[in-house]
């Protein structure tokens, strides 16, 4: 009963476009010095569950280093297009981040109950502001692209002084599967293919875009590339494959 509550919930909200990509209890540290999140009314969760709202973890705070804040104030201000030139290319779009996934994602019956309160994404899962993924994501959805504005913390050093492999794949899991479940709908990664060109030092910021290769079925294929933030450096590049489920494949169903 409870997970064909929770499997009409999912396929709902999928229904509605992913309006509600997380859910949080009680907001957390350091939110007391977090500017108040802007209302984004295309964004906006109807009817919330809690008494309190979600902490949006894509909104500046005070570990983002001045080119974090430039690069996030530049595509904030494309998100409000005025030249025609920017009409033409379609409206970009910040999204906003949790730090849970789906309700449901947690409901399913193969999870403990203890497990359902402690789950937490994955990138995400740091209170500390700066200490690991810090990141923005917009998204351009004419275009079909995205890009997100990545700073990446102390807390994901690999070789010394810069950023573990599984990290930046982390990263590039993510921001692929963003932009392939806003086109797709409910997907699942089913290859990553990743090729590290040159380190990422701990503590910069980096652009990571990505764009649809081509829809094949049930299958999407995304192109990603990590630069330095003005572009001029490739870190990364990295292909990856979406393939679209039913929402009851989350729930053994
Ligand atoms: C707003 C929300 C943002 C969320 C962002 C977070 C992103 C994070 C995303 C993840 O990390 S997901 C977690 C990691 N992924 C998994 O755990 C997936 C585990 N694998 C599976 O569940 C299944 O293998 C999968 C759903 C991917 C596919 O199983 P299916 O049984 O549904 O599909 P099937 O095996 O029939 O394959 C469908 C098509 O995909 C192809 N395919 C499947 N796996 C493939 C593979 N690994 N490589 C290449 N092609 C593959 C397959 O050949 C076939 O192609 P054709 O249609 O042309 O015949």
């Amino acid at each position: 009963m409870m997970l064909r509550q929770g499997l009409h919930l999912v396929r709902k909200l999928y229904r509605d476009g992913f309006k509600l990509t997380g859910l949080a209890g009680r907001q957390s540290l350091g939110q007391a010095q977090l500017p108040a999140p802007q209302p984004d009314r295309a964004l906006t969760v109807s009817s919330w569950p809690f008494s309190s709202p979600p902490r949006d973890y894509s909104l500046p705070n005070e570990s983002w280093t001045p080119e974090m804040q430039r690069l996030y104030d530049h595509y904030s201000a494309l998100c409000e297009a005025e030249t025609e030139e920017e009409k033409k290319r379609g409206p970009w779009r910040r999204l906003p981040s949790y730090n849970r996934t789906l309700k449901y994602a947690t409901g399913g019956r193969c999870l403990s109950k203890v497990l359902q309160a402690k789950a937490r994404l994955f990138t995400r899962n740091i209170e500390e502001p700066g200490a690991s993924f810090e990141y923005v994501v917009f998204l351009n959805k004419q275009e079909k692209s995205c890009v997100c504005v990545f700073q990446a913390g102390h807390l994901l050093e690999g070789p010394p002084g810069h950023v573990h492999g599984g990290a930046i794949a982390t990263i590039i899991d993510s921001v692929t599967g963003t932009l392939a479940t806003y086109l797709s709908g409910p997907v699942m990664t089913a290859n990553l293919n990743i090729n590290y060109r040159s380190p990422i030092p701990l503590g910069s910021v980096v652009l990571v875009h990505s764009a649809l290769e081509k829809v094949e079925g049930r299958k999407t294929s995304i192109s990603c590339r990590v630069t330095s933030s003005d572009g001029g450096k490739l870190h990364t590049d990295a292909t990856g494959l979406f393939v679209s489920i039913n929402v009851g494949h989350l729930f053994g169903a």
